[in-house]
């Protein structure tokens, strides 16, 4: 579990993180999420002890990072896969990272194994692709079997396979109950990968919830489209029932906050006939931009329309 109260980094006159208090939590995938310059790699690296915080803590199973002996047992980290000595094969730069944590050499052909590098082990770092180096710094992170993993824009510049790969990795480790966190530029992405979301923005928290929270706490909600050849007989019949009813461009109704059930039984009921019922849902992404749109700092709330205050 990774644990962050009132954690705060000033840089000068930047205040990068800005009082931010979030857990993180085992067997889950939980996405960090945030406008460029958000604060997230900052975040991470105070998680990670690499920077102090002005104030506040970042803690990984109760502790603080930089007071541990051997830190690849409690947190693997992938921060920056550039961060490697390019003359080192990716197996040597495995091989000295096992040797200062006391970890067994066999563990490095295991973490090769794992994360597909196969014989490009052998070779250089220099001559690694990006998908190569992506794969080195997930198999340091994996080296000394952490319960917490940290993975900075892992997915950045990889193809459709890596990012899928990316993908099929951190949902094992989460399912093995490991502490996963994730962050992302794709929104697309987190939403098919992550179960719960932190939305930072201007180094604030802006949503601390599962994703399927987030999703309906968006100013779209719930809504049903329903396409009918009676579409005054039907909306009079739903706004009888206290229903909100909007016609969209194309002639169709837009029911909001209703289940595609109730609409059905109202239409039946009204003798309407049903040529096409959906139940519509706003993308993460349009909910994202809308989140991150303004500096107002809420968190989403078990209510799922308490989105805005
Ligand atoms: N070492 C530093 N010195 C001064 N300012 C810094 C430093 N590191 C980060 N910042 C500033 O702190 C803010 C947060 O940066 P950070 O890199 O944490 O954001 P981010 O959410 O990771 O952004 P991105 O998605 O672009 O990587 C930015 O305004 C950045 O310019």
């Amino acid at each position: 579990m990774i644990t962050v109260h009132g954690l705060t980094k000033q840089y000068g006159a930047v205040r990068a993180v800005d009082d931010l208090t979030f857990d993180v939590l085992p067997g889950k995938v939980t996405g960090f999420l945030g406008p460029n310059g958000a604060g997230k790699s900052t975040t991470m690296r105070m998680v990670l002890g690499l920077d102090r915080p002005t104030r506040g803590r970042a803690l990984v199973g109760g502790r603080p990072v930089a007071g541990m002996a051997e830190p690849l047992h409690a947190v693997g980290a992938l921060l920056d896969a550039g961060a490697v000595h390019p003359g080192r094969s990716g197996r040597d730069h495995l091989r000295v990272a096992a040797r200062t944590h006391g970890i067994p050499p066999r563990r490095v052909d295991e973490v090769v194994d794992q994360v597909g590098l196969g014989p490009a082990a052998k070779r250089r770092v220099r001559g690694y692709s990006l998908g190569m180096r992506q794969r080195l710094g997930i198999a340091t992170a994996l080296l000394g079997d952490p319960g917490v993993l940290l993975f900075d824009e892992p997915m950045n510049g990889l193809d459709l396979e890596g990012v899928r790969w990316i993908r099929a990795l951190v949902r094992r480790l989460a399912g093995e109950g490991r502490t996963v966190l994730l962050s992302s530029h794709l929104m697309s992405e987190m939403e098919q990968t992550a179960d719960h979301l932190v939305i930072i923005g201007r180094g604030r928290l802006i949503a601390d919830a599962s994703l399927a929270d987030v999703v309906r706490g968006g100013a779209v909600g719930q809504r049903v489209r329903v396409r009918t050849p009676s579409a005054g007989l039907l909306a009079d019949a739903l706004r009888r029932r206290g229903l909100r009813v909007s016609p969209a461009d194309d002639g169709d109704l837009l029911v909001d906050g209703a289940a595609a059930e109730t609409v059905g039984d109202v239409a039946l009921a009204a003798g309407a006939a049903v040529h096409r019922l959906a139940e519509e849902r706003s993308s993460l992404e349009q909910v994202y931009l809308d989140l991150t749109d303004t500096d107002v700092e809420y968190r989403v709330a078990d209510e799922p329309a308490a989105v805005r205050s």
